[in-house]
C-alpha cells in the first residue's frame, strides 16, 4: 500500500478535474454520454426513498461533488473523505464559495433537470453546502478505514475510488470489507467505478488502477455480506477514449448490507 500512497503524493486536483470533468466527458447534450448516465444512476437510486437518514458517508471523494447531488435531499449530514490533504482543501473551497473553486453548475443545474422537482439549482447547491458538515481524511486499507470511531452510516457512496486504490483484487476486496465495517446493517451503498482500467493519469500522477470486471465487482460484494440490488454497466465510447486512462467502461451498483 505503501507505493500507492507514494503515487499518490503527485496527484494534482486540478488535472484530474480537467480530465474527467470538463468536456468531452462532461457533455450533457446526449444522455449517452458518461457524465449523464452516472447522474442519472444516482438520482434513480435516491429517488426510490429506500436510501435515507441521518448520515451518508463518501469514500474517496477526492475533488468531486458531483456524486452527492441525489443524495442531499435524504440525509441530515453527508460526510466527504479522502486520502489527500489537497483534494479535501479542494472540496472545502467549494464549500465555502470559494472564487477559483470548481463550477459544479452545470452538474447541479442537470440533476435539477433530470430529478424534475422543479427545485432552483441555487437551491440545490446551497443545500449540499449545508449538509456537507465534515471533510475527513481516510485510509481505505486501514480497520474502519482509519475514520474515528463513529456511529455507523446510514448509507455509503463511493466512486472511483476503491479499484483506483487498490494494487491487486485481494486488496480491493479488503477495501470493501473495511469501508463496510462504517456502515450500519440494512444500510444501502452506492459505488461507482472503472470496468477494466489499469492506469489513469492526474498532471504529474500515473496511477496504477486494479482492473475489474463486472463479475468482480459482485464477488466482492457478495464477500463483504451484500444483497445486490442493481448493477448497470456502459461502455465507454472511443470519442470519450482521450489517452487520461485505459478505463473500458463504467459500472453503477446498488447493494445493501444484510442484516
Ligand atoms: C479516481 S479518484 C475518485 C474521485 C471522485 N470520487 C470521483 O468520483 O471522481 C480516487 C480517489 O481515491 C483517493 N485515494 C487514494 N488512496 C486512497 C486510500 N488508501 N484510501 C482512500 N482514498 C484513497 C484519492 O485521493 C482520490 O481522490
Ligand atoms: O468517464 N468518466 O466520467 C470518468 C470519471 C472519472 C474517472 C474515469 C472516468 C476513469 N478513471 C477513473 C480513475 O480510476 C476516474
Amino acid at each position: 500500500m505503501a507505493a500507492v500512497g507514494k503515487s499518490y503524493q503527485k496527484f494534482n486536483p486540478r488535472a484530474y478535474l480537467q480530465n474527467n470533468y470538463m468536456p468531452p466527458r462532461a457533455n450533457f447534450t446526449s444522455e449517452d454520454c458518461v457524465v449523464p448516465w452516472k447522474l442519472r444512476c444516482l438520482a434513480e437510486a435516491f429517488s426510490t426513498g429506500e436510501l435515507h437518514g441521518r448520515t451518508l458517508i463518501d469514500i474517496g471523494s477526492g475533488p468531486t461533488i458531483y456524486q452527492l447531488l441525489s443524495a442531499c435531499d435524504y440525509f441530515e449530514e453527508i460526510i466527504a473523505t479522502d486520502y489527500l490533504e489537497v483534494n479535501r482543501e479542494v472540496l472545502q473551497g467549494w464549500v465555502h464559495g470559494e472564487s477559483g473553486a470548481f463550477d459544479w453548475s452545470p452538474y447541479i443545474q442537470h440533476v435539477c433537470q433530470i430529478e424534475g422537482k422543479g427545485e432552483p439549482w441555487q437551491v440545490k447547491e446551497q443545500k449540499l453546502r449545508e449538509k456537507l458538515k465534515k471533510i475527513l481524511p481516510i485510509d481505505i486499507h486501514q480497520p474502519n478505514a482509519g475514520l474515528p470511531a463513529h456511529r455507523p452510516a446510514d448509507a455509503l457512496i463511493s466512486t472511483f475510488c476503491l479499484e483506483a486504490a487498490s494494487p491487486d483484487l485481494p486488496s480491493f476486496q479488503r477495501a470493501l470489507r473495511n469501508v463496510t465495517t462504517l456502515l450500519k446493517p440494512g444500510g444501502h451503498f452506492l459505488m461507482i467505478g472503472a470496468l477494466e482500467e489499469s492506469f489513469y493519469l492526474a498532471g504529474e500522477a500515473k496511477l496504477s488502477v486494479v482492473p475489474v470486471t463486472e463479475e468482480d465487482v459482485k464477488e466482492a460484494l457478495a464477500k463483504s455480506g451484500y444483497r445486490l440490488h442493481a448493477f448497470r454497466a456502459y461502455i465507454m465510447p472511443p470519442s470519450l477514449k482521450i489517452g487520461v486512462d485505459d478505463v473500458r467502461g463504467v459500472f453503477f451498483t446498488h447493494a445493501q448490507k444484510k442484516l
